[in-house]
């Protein structure tokens, strides 16, 4: 069903340097949220915290009522059982092929027989649609393919929590579709809670249930998608319009002035960047990627269909 994770006044340094400070938020079980930041600040860091690979400086993260950050090794071991992590480059061993890939947890953590290995295997190839790849080589197969099976692997532990790190990177925006498309589906099926680094604005604002935002050193904001995309904060604005005028620089964060002159410019409707605007809403509110026809969705779904297609969504569609 997917567990609650609940963070508090988490913060993390290495040496000197403070990556976020006192960063709060709840991840709602079942749901999906994504993460969203410049470079470099610190999004992977916090994947890497909440798996219990890196300790914070300070803080708590509960999840199933306990705080992992207290956990000796051994607990630590369990808890991480309840994770599937899709990294970046799906993290494939080369030398194997697909199948020995995704069976590769199985065989290390559990003492299932190959029988039921290979059921498990072959259920989470279909979900994924790589039936028919089993013998090949991650070298053989495309970026996309590469990134479904480590989400195969990711799943074979039936983990209550996955986390994907920049699913969408490297992909065409086809391919990310497809996979956006996959990611909804599979939450809808296996109902386990989601979290999200992404650069990519156009699936922060179809995907989620939730959407955060790390920036300077903190959460700028979490909170449910319709909240972001409807906020007027600088920052959240430029950032899922992706636009130049705002507090995010080329390499670094702009001067204070500088900002407030571009911010004016843009409330005055001089258009610079390729999508200006005022407001994150910018175009109305994007309409949320639901299952695909068939999938038996979980009633929050259902929600989410009515609110879509209500007056409000239908105002949006119209300007
Ligand atoms: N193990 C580590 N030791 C020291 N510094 C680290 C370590 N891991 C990450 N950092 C630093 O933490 C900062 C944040 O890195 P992180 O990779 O989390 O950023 P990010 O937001 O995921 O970036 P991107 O969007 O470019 O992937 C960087 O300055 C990085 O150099």
């Amino acid at each position: 069903m997917g567990v609650e994770i609940c963070v508090e006044g988490l913060t993390k340094s290495f040496g000197h340097q403070v990556i976020w400070r006192d960063v709060s938020l709840t991840l709602p079980a079942g749901e999906i949220s994504v993460m969203l930041g410049p470079s470099g600040t610190g999004k992977s860091v916090f994947l890497k915290t909440l798996v219990g690979l890196l300790k914070p400086d300070r803080g708590s993260i509960t999840i199933a009522g306990r705080d992992i950050t207290r956990l000796r090794e051994h607990d630590l071991y369990e808890v991480r059982k309840l994770f599937g992590v899709l990294f970046q480059d799906g993290a494939l061993f080369g030398s194997m092929d697909l199948y020995d890939n995704i069976a590769f947890p199985l065989r290390e953590h559990t003492r299932k027989p190959e029988s039921e290995i290979r059921r498990i295997v072959l259920e989470k190839m279909d979900m994924v649609g790589l039936i028919g790849a089993e013998r090949k080589l991650p070298g053989e197969i495309s970026g996309g393919m590469r990134k479904r099976a480590g989400l195969a692997r990711a799943l074979v532990l039936d983990p209550e929590i996955i986390l994907f790190d920049e699913p969408d990177s490297g992909l065409d925006p086809v391919r990310v579709a497809y996979l956006n498309q996959l990611i909804v589906d599979l939450n809808a099926q296996i109902n386990a809670t989601f979290l999200i680094v992404t650069h990519d604005i156009a699936s922060a604002r179809q995907v989620p249930d939730n959407i955060g935002l790390l920036f300077r050193r903190e959460l700028v904001m979490f909170g449910p998608r319709q909240v972001l995309l409807d906020s007027d904060e600088p920052v959240v604005g430029q950032f899922l319009n992706g636009r130049m005028q705002g507090p995010i620089g080329m390499a670094e964060e702009k001067d204070a002035a500088q900002v407030e002159q571009e911010l004016a410019e843009l409330g005055a409707g001089h258009r610079r960047g390729p999508q200006g605007g005022k407001g994150a809403t910018g175009a109305g509110v994007t309409p949320r990627l639901l299952p695909s026809p068939g999938i038996v969705r979980p009633p929050r779904w259902q929600d989410i269909a009515d609110r879509e297609s209500g007056p409000r969504a239908r105002e949006g569609a119209d300007l």
